[in-house]
């Protein structure tokens, strides 16, 4: 299955820098090296001196470092030349060492060799790629954890922990006299429960690290000129939308991207929900609609100075009773300088009271907090790790199949069933690690990889 070829690419951005580095991994490497050198290298040896073309010219002087396999970041033999950061020189090494019988590699192939050889497994691998597209100390740290095997490592306890239950309930199995005591003695359901409730954990864990990874979308829904745009701006802190005094101000869904403490966020500002004859103004309501369903937190804010309801079903039932999950929504009390509001928020009812001012940023500060706890903000970084959509559903394709068991054992004592359902628990963990991933999913996961990764 491994592909034997011999690969290279550009391992620094492409431009002009400081130095460049052409890496090349596979089997031609030690013949590729002493071409290019004129000698053998010495395994993990920075040798200084001229890089040579076809024939026998120095294309560039530079650091030529040698990594045979296994003991390498492929598993393979890999050869760094390490030149000067130019786009010519850069280019006319990666020709050389295609004239040597190396090929271009694909994006992510590096990385994708590792994991073949056992050197990182997928989650750590996708890690990889998260670590380079960090935006945030916190994302970076999330993706150095996971990168670190911190997320593999729970995956790996939940797949022991399903092992040894396979074990105990084949076993039942294979003594069918005795089947319907040994699941009926409590054990089995009190060791599935305690999976269950370890996966529930790790979910959390890694709901709030893929979360961090992609940013927390939070869509500003409500009347027209409740404010919602100038929270926006408050938010970003510029005049990013258009405010007026004009009811129907904004049409278009206007998103911005801001962190806080290095969480990302998505702000969202909609139209200002009402029934219109407008026909641009009829399409972005149904925009905002289109955001609110999706997102993963909704505020509704509305004008404090006309009503004094904190429940969104007195002041407007319509509009809880279409959302798809009440419980993302936060109710934000707008304008408070002008009704005269305290801007303590009540983050213990349901849903949530933030009170502020969009235009004098009183309590503004409440609101970003607020989001934070959503997001699980936590000032350290221990216990976090990154992860990704495809690993929540996963996991949550492994909790799926562990509750259909536990219903199995608790309704018809079925050994045979809910061992398949611990079966089907155990390939669900396995994609993440990439123990059971499809070849067509590992392709998609590896070629979204940046070129040289
Ligand atoms: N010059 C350079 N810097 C780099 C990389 C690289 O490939 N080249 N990396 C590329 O991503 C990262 C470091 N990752 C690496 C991971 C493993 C090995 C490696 O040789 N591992 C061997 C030996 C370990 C040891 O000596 O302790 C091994 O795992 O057996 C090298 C780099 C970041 N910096
Ligand atoms: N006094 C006061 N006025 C505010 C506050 N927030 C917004 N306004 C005013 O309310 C009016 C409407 O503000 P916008 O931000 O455009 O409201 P909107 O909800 O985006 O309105 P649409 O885009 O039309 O749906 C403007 O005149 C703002 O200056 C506030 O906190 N206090
Ligand atoms: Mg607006």
């Amino acid at each position: 299955m491994l592909d034997q070829d011999t690969i290279t690419a550009l391992a620094t951005p492409p431009g002009r820098g400081g130095v460049g580095i052409v890496r090349v991994s596979g089997a031609r490497v030690t013949e590729i090296a002493r071409a290019v050198l004129g000698f053998a290298p010495k395994p993990r040896y920075a040798h200084y001196g001229p890089f040579l073309g076809e024939q026998g010219q120095v294309l560039d002087e530079g650091i030529a470092l040698f990594f045979p396999g296994p003991n390498s970041f492929t598993g393979e033999d890999v050869l760094e030349l390490q030149g000067h950061g130019g786009p010519v020189i850069m280019d006319w090494l990666l020709e050389r060492a295609v004239g040597l019988g190396a090929r271009l590699a694909r994006p992510g192939e590096f990385s994708e060799r590792a994991f073949m050889n056992d050197r990182l497994d997928l989650a750590q691998a996708e890690a990889i790629a998260d670590l380079i597209e960090a935006s945030s100390r916190a994302a970076a740290e999330n993706a150095m954890h996971s990168l670190q095997g911190e997320f593999s490592r729970h995956v790996h306890e939940l797949v022991d922990r399903l092992i040894e239950l396979r074990v105990y309930v084949e076993a039942a199995i294979d003594f069918p006299e005795e089947e319907i005591d040994f699941l009926g003695d409590g054990r089995v359901a009190a060791m599935l429960e305690a999976v269950r409730g370890n996966l529930a954990e790790v979910r959390a864990s890694a709901a709030q690290g893929a979360l961090m990874r992609e940013g927390m979308s939070v869509v500003i829904a409500g009347r027209p000129n409740a404010g919602k745009s100038s929270l926006l701006n408050a938010l970003t802190e510029q005049e990013t939308a258009i405010v007026t005094d004009i009811a129907g101000t904004t049409r278009d869904v206007l998103r911005e991207h801001i962190h806080l403490d290095g969480m990302p966020l998505h702000v969202i500002d909609t139209a200002g929900l009402r029934d219109t004859p407008d026909a641009v103004e009829k399409i972005g309501v149904q925009r905002a609609w289109a955001e609110i369903e999706k997102a993963d937190r909704v505020l509704l804010l509305v004008d404090s100075r006309e009503s004094d309801a904190t429940d969104p079903m007195a002041i407007w039932p319509e509009f809880v009773e279409r959302l798809p999950d009440p419980s993302k929504l936060t109710l934000v009390r707008n304008k408070i300088d002008e009704s005269g509001e305290s801007e303590t928020p009540d983050l213990s009812t349901t849903p949530p009271v933030i009170r502020l001012s969009a235009t004098t940023g009183t309590g503004v500060d409440n609101l970003k907090e607020h989001l934070k706890g959503v997001m699980g903000y936590q000032a350290t970084s221990e216990g976090r790790f990154s992860a990704r959509r495809r690993h929540l559903d996963a996991l949550d394709r492994a909790a799926h199949a562990l509750t259909h068991g536990a219903e199995q054992l608790a309704g018809a004592s079925a050994g045979e069933l809910l061992a398949e359902d611990l079966r089907a628990a155990q390939d669900a963990l396995g994609e993440i690690t990439g123990e059971f991933t499809a070849d067509a999913l590992l392709g998609e996961i590896f070629d979204s990889f940046c070129i040289g990764k």
